[in-house]
């Protein structure tokens, strides 16, 4: 990475000589510090504070064994980790990923992209991550249980409803969070918000389910009606991923009139000319927790491809809007381009930094909208944070005052991304106004707070 300003460059090239091997973690920092060189020249106490080099290091990193007894009687080891990243706004607050690829890296970039997402929510809280390298997949629920009461005996020991408050991520439902939260529970003997995305007999809140598919179609919407003066009514989806985010997001795209034709997991992927039928989607993936080969075997216009290296996949097709939202980097400058040449309006981020930084620059350079991962995803955590603020009140919402309030923030988040980049001459780039937008609060409070 190369950067104008001598600090900024001295505070990367440290990261990157300490983390070399973190890949994952050093994108995703090099986009957001490559943002903030004209906020940098601008406020020299940034750096006679140490802002930057402070925000790029980790409060707290914590990482555990996680022994557990499969149901042959076999001993199991996996790895476990919670980055406490930055609670300068708030409590740490982020999601737990399970998946065999989670390593140190991972865990960083997710928790690195947390602060600046929280933050764009408005709402009080900080930004973590936490998961491990274990693979539900194929595991039975009791194996699942009990890896969860392994992993939240150790993990219960460093968070707390004013803490640090987990959530789901990759792998991590609302099945998992019932298992952690119930083995907290039974060690601390407190009921409290630890958790969110919590059942709603225990004190989980409506909308949360839904909530990062909905909201990256409501910053999306918002996106397209302030630069295009247009919206999803009529339009062709694309889709990647077949979990939480996509299932909803496919299930709001129809809401708003547009329909989504293509969904993808780890295997392969599907496209539906007629759209994709969600209903069945929901059957196959939230039921049955099987793979898309059995959504075609059930849809007879539907198109079933297995996942093979260098194929484009669900980017192959003439959309006009595209909703990558199964996992990091898994949008690359080619597929970029095959989208450009089908002449793609809009590309939104409902994963965690899908798109790679060729991708991102392909679309930028083309003209297409481009909502970043750190704000157009930002629903599910703010969801999260209303959840935490009805555990602290000891209410429960309505869904639609849920959803309302969901709404509001989304679009929120679009103006002060668009506000953000105007201020500092790069209009229409979200991701720079994101990064800045989310950045400036985090900083301020860090100022005021002292060098800590
Ligand atoms: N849940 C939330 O509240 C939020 C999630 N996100 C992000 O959204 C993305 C999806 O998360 P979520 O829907 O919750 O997770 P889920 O586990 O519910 O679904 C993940 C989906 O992505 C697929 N997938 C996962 N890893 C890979 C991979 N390496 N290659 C191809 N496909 C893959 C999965 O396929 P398979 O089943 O075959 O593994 C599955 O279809 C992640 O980037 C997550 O960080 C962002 C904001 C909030
Ligand atoms: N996985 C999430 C949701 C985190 C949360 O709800 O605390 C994310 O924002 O990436």
């Amino acid at each position: 990475m190369n950067f104008k300003s001598s600090y900024l460059q001295g505070v990367y090239d440290g990261l990157e000589a300490r983390n070399a091997e973190q890949k994952e973690f050093l994108q995703a920092v090099g986009e957001v510090l490559e943002s903030l060189e004209p906020v940098v020249a601008a406020n020299p106490k940034l750096e006679e504070l140490g802002v930057i080099e402070r925000i790029v290091e980790p409060e707290r990193i914590i990482q555990f064994r996680v022994s557990w007894v499969d149901d042959k009687g076999k001993v199991q080891v996996n790895r476990g980790y919670r980055v406490q990243f930055n609670s300068a706004i708030g409590p740490y607050k982020g999601g737990l990923r399970l998946h065999p690829s989670v390593n140190l890296s991972v865990i960083k970039f997710l928790g690195f992209e947390q602060i600046f997402k929280n933050s764009l929510t408005t709402l009080p809280i900080g930004g973590g991550k936490g998961g491990s390298d274990f693979d539900p997949k194929g595991k039975s629920d009791m194996e699942i249980m009990r890896f969860c009461q392994a992993f939240m005996t150790e993990l219960s020991k460093h968070i707390g409803a004013d803490t640090d408050v987990p959530a789901g991520d990759i792998g991590v439902g609302g099945r998992e969070i019932g298992y952690m939260y119930g083995q907290y529970k039974r060690l601390r003997n407190e009921f409290t918000g630890v958790l969110t995305g919590k059942g709603l007999s225990y004190g989980g809140s409506l909308a949360r389910t839904e909530a990062t598919g909905y909201g990256v179609c409501y910053f999306t919407q918002e996106m397209l009606k302030s630069a295009k003066n247009t919206s999803f009514e009529g339009k062709t989806v694309a889709v990647s991923g077949a979990g939480n985010v996509a299932i909803y997001a496919i299930q709001k795209a129809y809401q708003l009139g547009a329909k989504p034709v293509t969904c993808s997991d780890s295997t392969g992927w599907i496209y539906d000319p007629e759209g994709i039928d969600v209903d069945l989607l929901k059957e196959v993936k939230e039921v049955k927790r099987a793979r898309l080969s059995e959504y075609a075997a059930a849809r007879p216009s539907a198109e079933y491809h297995e996942k093979k290296n260098g194929e484009h996949g669900v980017w192959q097709y003439k959309v006009d809007i595209a909703l990558p939202c199964a996992t990091q980097n898994e949008l690359d400058e080619n597929d970029a381009k095959m989208l450009i040449d089908n002449g793609v309006l809009a590309v939104s981020e409902g994963a965690n930094m899908p798109s790679t930084p060729e991708a991102v620059a392909a679309f930028q350079k083309a003209g297409v909208l481009f909502g970043p991962a750190k704000a157009a995803n930002a629903g599910g955590v703010a969801t999260s944070a209303l959840e935490m603020s009805q555990n602290s009140e000891r209410l429960h919402w309505s869904f639609e005052e849920v959803d309302s309030k969901l709404k509001g923030i989304m679009e929120g988040i679009f103006h002060a991304c668009d506000d953000a980049a105007k201020k500092y001459g790069m209009e229409g780039n979200y991701v720079a106004g994101a990064n800045i937008a989310g950045f400036e609060k985090v900083a301020d409070a860090m100022i005021a707070q002292g060098i800590a």
